[in-house]
């Protein structure tokens, strides 16, 4: 008996428009074709065309889709009637109460020759031109974003992060809801909602219910980060599969997940670094970042991200064995300016640089001389990285005095976690203590001291 459903194939559609080099065209189709292979689907081609625009109904021209169609079984026009099958992954996307996003029954088509059952383009496209491909080619059509989101969905695991993931499904399904009933207005149905009225309802008071339900957690947040202010805080932040987690791994010796697979990492942990320094240095593994990103998962992002936001230093982390690494750089970079990060100090991590030749190392630090290039599978260079960290840390340290008098004993745990101690005295008005920290961390110790 055969219990394991097939895997579903897809066939990658790419558009080159003019400003568009071969190489990023080629990088774009195989980041995609990762993209798509994390979802579980096989590839088994591409149909690429050379275009001025991602525009007419059909985003390819007439006989690059006659090509497409004659792979994936269709007509290869739009003009039928018939109304294309519905796409299962909008199925899933409509499915609002979340059962089963793994399960994917493919439907029994005994008969069929293995055509490629999606097809997935590269780029945003509209509504009306995924149906319009849809009854050209008889597959299911999903765009870059569709992609992306469905991949969030399946790898979201905290409350946060699923609240978000929902938010930013919901926003994506909406609007291809109203076209994909038909489009428009629904004439003749008389009094009452149409069924897309309510869909449409139904997923606006959701949206207000996951809202409130994320503002009251991003509370909670904001009240556990500004306990933690004035801490020693780094965070790593780059491009989806840069390494950002093998470090996370490296440095604070935690468990967290690393995986050859893009967006493997959604949610933000923190960990101290390892062996810890004095005072303890926190660091953050954040969600990465990819080109095209979804306007509403960049706002997803951006709470998701907040954690790294207060960080004092940021660890750019860059897959520095990738030919396509500077424009994942420029991807991250305006990812972090979108959220705000660009004020906060950060270092440039060029890593994986076990898979680069020693002439390219040359040219990557004539390129990039503040750069460090590193291996998160070296623990030489991991141990560097974390003198790296503390020297950062130190040189932004004052020393001061704090007195603790003795009916405030309470706070020395305070003290110790916050500052390190460097010598230790008694006297009348209680214990006096030369520090060293943060001057922020300083300051807030002596309000505390202070405070009756
Ligand atoms: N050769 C080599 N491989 C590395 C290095 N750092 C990470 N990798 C590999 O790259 C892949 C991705 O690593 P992760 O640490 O999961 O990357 P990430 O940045 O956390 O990725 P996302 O969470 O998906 O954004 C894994 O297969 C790692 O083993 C390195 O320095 N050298
Ligand atoms: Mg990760």
């Amino acid at each position: 008996m055969e219990t394991r459903p097939p895997v579903p194939r897809a066939i990658l559609v790419g558009i080159q428009i003019p400003g568009v080099d071969d190489v990023a065209h080629a990088a774009s189709i195989e980041e995609l074709g990762r993209l798509v292979k994390t979802l579980g689907y096989e590839v088994v081609g591409t149909i690429s065309q050379k275009r001025d625009e991602i525009g007419g109904g059909t985003v390819l021209g007439k006989g690059r889709l006659e090509e497409l169609a004659a792979i994936t079984g269709g007509t290869g026009v739009v003009g039928s009637m018939a109304t294309p099958r519905k796409s299962k992954a909008r199925e899933r996307f409509e499915d609002a109460d979340e059962k089963q996003p793994n399960a994917r029954q493919t439907e029994p088509d005994p008969a069929a020759a293995p055509k490629p059952e999606f097809v997935i383009v590269d780029h945003d496209i509209s509504p009306s031109q995924a149906r319009n491909l849809e009854r050209a080619t008889g597959a299911q059509v999903l765009d870059r974003t569709g992609v992306i989101v469905e991949i969030f969905h399946r790898h979201a695991h905290s409350r946060e992060a699923k609240l978000q993931v929902e938010m930013a499904r919901l926003k994506y399904v909406s609007p291809r809801l109203r076209e994909s009933s038909g489009g428009g207005r629904q004439q003749g149905v008389g009094a009452g909602e149409s069924d897309l009225e309510l869909d449409r309802r139904k997923i606006r008071d959701r949206l207000a219910e996951l809202k409130e339900q994320l503002e009251d957690i991003q509370r909670d947040n904001d009240q556990r980060r500004s306990a933690r202010r004035d801490q020693l805080r780094v965070a790593l932040v780059g491009y989806t599969n840069a390494g950002k987690s093998s470090l996370m791994r490296a440095l604070t010796g935690s468990e967290v997940l690393v995986a050859d697979k893009l967006f493997a990492t959604l949610d933000t942990t923190v960990r101290s670094l390892q062996p810890e320094a004095k005072p303890r240095v926190l660091v953050s593994d954040t969600v990465g970042f990819i080109k095209k990103l979804p306007h509403d998962l960049v706002a997803s992002f951006r709470s998701t991200l907040a954690e790294a936001l207060e960080a004092s230093l940021l660890l750019f982390v860059v897959d520095a064995s990738d030919p396509t690494y500077e424009s994942q750089l420029e991807v991250s970079r305006n990812v972090l300016r979108e959220i705000g990060a660009d004020a906060v100090p950060s270092r440039l991590l060029l890593n994986k640089i076990d898979r680069v030749s020693e002439a390219d190392r040359a040219a990557l630090r004539a390129k990039h001389p503040n750069a460090i290039l590193l291996s998160a599978k070296s623990p030489e260079d991991v141990t560097a990285l974390r003198e790296t960290i503390i020297a950062f840390f130190e040189a932004a340290m004052v020393e001061d005095q704090l007195v603790l008098p003795y009916a405030k004993q309470g706070l020395l745990n305070e003290v110790y976690e916050n500052a390190r101690v460097l010598s230790e005295d008694y006297d009348s008005t209680g214990r006096i203590m030369k520090v060293r920290g943060l001057p922020g961390a300083i300051a807030r110790l002596q309000r505390a001291l202070a405070a009756s």
